[in-house]
């Protein structure tokens, strides 16, 4: 029944191209290290996948783990359905052999084996929930099977969750229902605190963030929220002031946690930002247990530096029944039910399922979170301009530190090329897609890159600067503006008063050559240190031996400069993290004004 080719018919990017190509199961042009996933522009275009055996053969989806009953109907409709509940590691790769879909929530491991035991089969993996950390994407996309996920269904699940446990802590409901069970009245013990009047910091201000802002301001409570790329506008709309990070713990009565777990974001609340927490502060999670340090909130605990914490997300799930955290008695627990309403889970269950019918149908799903490759010969020409889209992207967000959020890129090609023989589609969404991943739980690729632009605010435009000059090249240099920001690295900043980066391709290899009004040169391999000094001999070596005593291999360096012996901006490019006492001493150096450190 399965068939071990699937046919994509993909747009092609360059007019000059085939538009339609083939590919086998076992065979696909891959570029795994760029990310990069498709070329498919939205509306007509479709990308179509024909295997799944013969005409009126019915597709099998696999539902691995409880869905509403709605869905259920809907795929029902178009393919057999298999509701397989509790399967072990083993039986799901047996059993995937068998299947054309497979929907799953937080509790099912897809992993690499599961790709590598459907034997090609499997084409969409449906995640009913909006993370999607237990779906190994590197994997599916290798194996060419499409995920999608259901990003929106459960946002006031969630929020009211996190309510819930606000309310609940600062009453101690749940301490006190087991010591009324337990045939005890501890009416003075469990004596709670008010919510009214008190100040509630939100981190992270996307779609469950707001959500609790607004419950929360209905309660009475004094909001304010952390979140360096939302746009200032919108929190005030619904009365809530955007701080920065030190501002928000260290005012807060109570921390709501509603940012994705990314490498910022990571034991974001560990020893040290407790300790500029207002003593007995009280915390929610109800995003990853990974943003706090788990281990260190045990000790603000017994310190009282946080007075309680309600957690529904652990780093490890299920944690272990002998967590200290879990067993302290001031920390109330839930087993991850942010999603779980009756109306979230018939919401979440419609949404992933009218994806996987579609993504079946061979429809362009809207919320994929990676898809099929492009062609061998549009990846070709335009891989280190790619590479180069999303590393300026990833370079320009993480120079922004505060302003009214990240709403207005500009993006400028200089080419040679006639607008029609250059399609920069796929690198505006690449440059989407290194501006957006860092700072959202949201995973860009081409499919969904405009979409989810357009959903966080974020207008792209795209300027094009005609050259003279040979068109073999299809670029000169991208330049990649944002509007209206504050910088952590001023000269960052232009004349005209936005962040400003701009690179080129030298010899196969994506360059950094401009940042702020400085012009500077370094290949954007590993990771970046920009450092704003006066110009003057030895600069060089005092940074380099700095670094080198950290063992730090330094693979490039670039001064630019406005005149001799002025300002100048160093570029650095360094293999391996420096610490941050190395980045700290550079900074010392007299003749430094600043220094940043951007990964690439
Ligand atoms: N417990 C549960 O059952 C559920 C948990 N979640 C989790 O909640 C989290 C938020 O979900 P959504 O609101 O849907 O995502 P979202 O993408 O709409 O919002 C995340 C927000 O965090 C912000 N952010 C990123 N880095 C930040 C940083 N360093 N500091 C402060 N803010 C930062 C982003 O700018 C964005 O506005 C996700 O991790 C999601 O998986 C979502 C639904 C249910
Ligand atoms: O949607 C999410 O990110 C969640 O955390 C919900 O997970 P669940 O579907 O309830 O296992």
């Amino acid at each position: 029944m399965a068939a071990s080719t699937s046919t994509l018919n993909v747009p092609s990017l360059n007019p000059k191209l085939s538009s339609s190509l083939s590919i086998s199961s076992t065979a696909q042009f891959s570029i795994s290290s760029l990310s990069l996933r498709a070329a498919h522009g939205r509306g007509s275009r479709r990308f179509v996948v024909l295997a799944t055996g013969g005409l009126d053969a019915k597709p099998t989806v696999l539902v691995a783990e409880k869905l509403g009953a709605a869905g259920l109907d809907l795929l029902k409709e178009f393919a057999n359905v298999d509701c397989s509940y509790n399967l072990s590691p083993e039986e799901l790769n047996t059993k995937i052999s068998l299947c054309d879909a497979l929907i799953v929530r937080s509790g099912t491991k897809v992993s690499r084996e599961v790709f590598e035991s459907s034997g090609g089969r499997l084409k969409v993996v449906g995640r009913a929930g909006v993370g999607i950390d237990n779906v190994d994407l590197a994997a599916a996309t290798e194996h060419g099977c499409l995920v999608v996920n259901a990003p929106t269904a459960n946002t006031v699940a969630a929020a009211e969750h996190g309510i819930a446990l606000l309310a609940a802590m600062a009453r101690n409901v749940a301490q006190a229902d087991a010591s009324v069970k337990a045939g005890k009245w501890l009416r003075n013990k469990y004596v709670g605190v008010s919510l009214v009047g008190k100040t509630l910091a939100v981190m992270g201000f996307g779609k469950v963030g707001t959500e609790v802002a607004r419950r929360a301001k209905g309660l009475g409570m004094h909001v304010i929220a952390h979140d360096p790329y939302a746009p200032a506008d919108r929190a005030r709309a619904i009365g809530v002031e955007l701080v920065t990070f030190d501002e928000a713990i260290a005012t807060a009565d109570f921390i709501s946690l509603h940012m994705p777990l990314t490498p910022t974001t990571s034991k974001m609340l560990n020893d040290e930002t407790f300790g500029k927490m207002k003593k007995g502060v009280r915390i929610v999670n109800v995003a990853r247990g990974g943003v706090i340090d788990e281990e260190a909130l045990v000790r603000a605990l017994d310190s009282g530096i946080v007075a309680q914490a309600a957690l529904d997300v652990f780093t490890k799930e299920p944690p272990s029944p002998e967590s200290k955290l879990v067993q302290h008695e001031n920390v109330i627990v839930t087993p991850h039910l942010g999603a779980s309403t009756v109306e979230a889970q018939e919401g979440v269950a419609i949404e992933i399922a009218e994806a996987v019918v579609g993504a079946l149908k061979g429809e362009l799903a809207s919320t994929a979170v990676n898809a099929p490759m492009v062609p061998a010969e549009v990846l070709s020409e335009l891989k280190p301009y790619v590479i180069l889209a999303e590393k300026l992207g990833r370079l320009a967000v993480q120079l922004v530190t505060g302003g009214s959020g990240v709403k207005s890129v500009k993006v400028t090609y200089a080419s040679a090329r006639a607008p029609d023989d250059l399609d920069t589609r796929v690198l505006r969404a690449m440059i989407t897609k290194g501006i957006i991943e860092p700072i959202s739980s949201v995973f860009v690729n081409l499919v969904n890159a405009d979409f989810t632009a357009k959903q966080r605010g974020v207008r792209i435009t795209e300027e094009r600067i005609l050259l003279d000059g040979s068109p073999e090249a299809p670029l000169d240099s991208i330049q990649v503006q944002i509007a209206n920001v504050e910088s952590k690295f001023a000269s960052a900043i232009s004349d005209t008063g936005e962040i400003r980066v701009e690179g080129r391709v030298k010899d196969g290899v994506p360059h950094l050559t401009r940042v702020g009004s400085f012009e500077v040169d370094v290949s954007l391999e590993g990771s970046i240190i920009l450092c704003r000094q006066v110009d003057q001999p030895g600069m060089i070596g005092k940074v380099g031996s700095i670094l080198g005593q950290e063992n730090v291999n330094v693979s490039f360096m670039s001064v630019g400069r406005i005149a001799p012996r002025k300002q100048a901006v160093m570029a650095i490019g360094v293999d391996d993290q420096p610490s941050k006492e190395s980045l700290q001493r550079i900074g010392e150096i007299p003749a430094v004004e600043e220094i940043v450190f951007l990964k690439l």
